[in-house]
């Protein structure tokens, strides 16, 4: 077993007014256009991000603003998780597949990772997307618990 980072955490106040991934790999994309069509309105509240040809898609299809990176597999994942870990990305909804190979999987999974570390929400699927842009939590502000990164440098110097 692998020894435990002793990672203190802190709080991150998160505004109303989300900063939302959104990311769907190809066999998913005509999925994420019709959940995103579905919740436009409340997606349209926010500030919305997606890789290269989701957001594309996305934009072109739904007329939402969307600030489109690189596409996924030429670094828009690595992107992604560079921005959350600047605070920069509040909501993850990735509707990543599961029944086909990528060829950047070392990206995927970093992303999902990182989201994990700085304790972003991450919708995985249709239901667990609905879950989340229909929870107050969108609406409001709120604290979250993120690691303590000013802490954890102090004590490793
Ligand atoms: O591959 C992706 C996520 O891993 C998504 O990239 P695109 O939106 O450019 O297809």
């Amino acid at each position: 077993m692998h020894k435990k980072l002793d990672m203190k955490s802190t709080t991150r106040t998160v505004s109303p007014h989300k900063q939302v991934a959104l990311v769907a790999h190809d066999h998913c994309k005509s999925e994420l256009l019709r959940w995103v069509k579905e919740h436009r309105d409340a997606l349209a509240h926010h500030q919305l991000f997606a890789t290269g040809t989701t957001g594309n898609i996305l934009s072109r299809e739904t007329g939402l603003s969307i600030t489109s990176l690189m596409s996924g597999p030429m670094g828009g994942d690595q992107q992604l998780g560079a921005m959350i870990c600047e605070k920069k990305i509040d909501v993850l909804v990735f509707f990543w597949d599961p029944l086909s190979a990528v060829p950047h999987d070392p990206d995927v999974k970093a992303l999902l990772r990182i989201a994990a570390v700085w304790n972003i929400p991450v919708a995985i699927n249709r239901a667990s997307a609905n879950y989340l842009i229909t929870s107050p939590m969108m609406t409001h502000e709120i604290d979250i618990e993120v690691p303590d990164y000013d802490k954890y440098l102090s004590e490793r110097l």
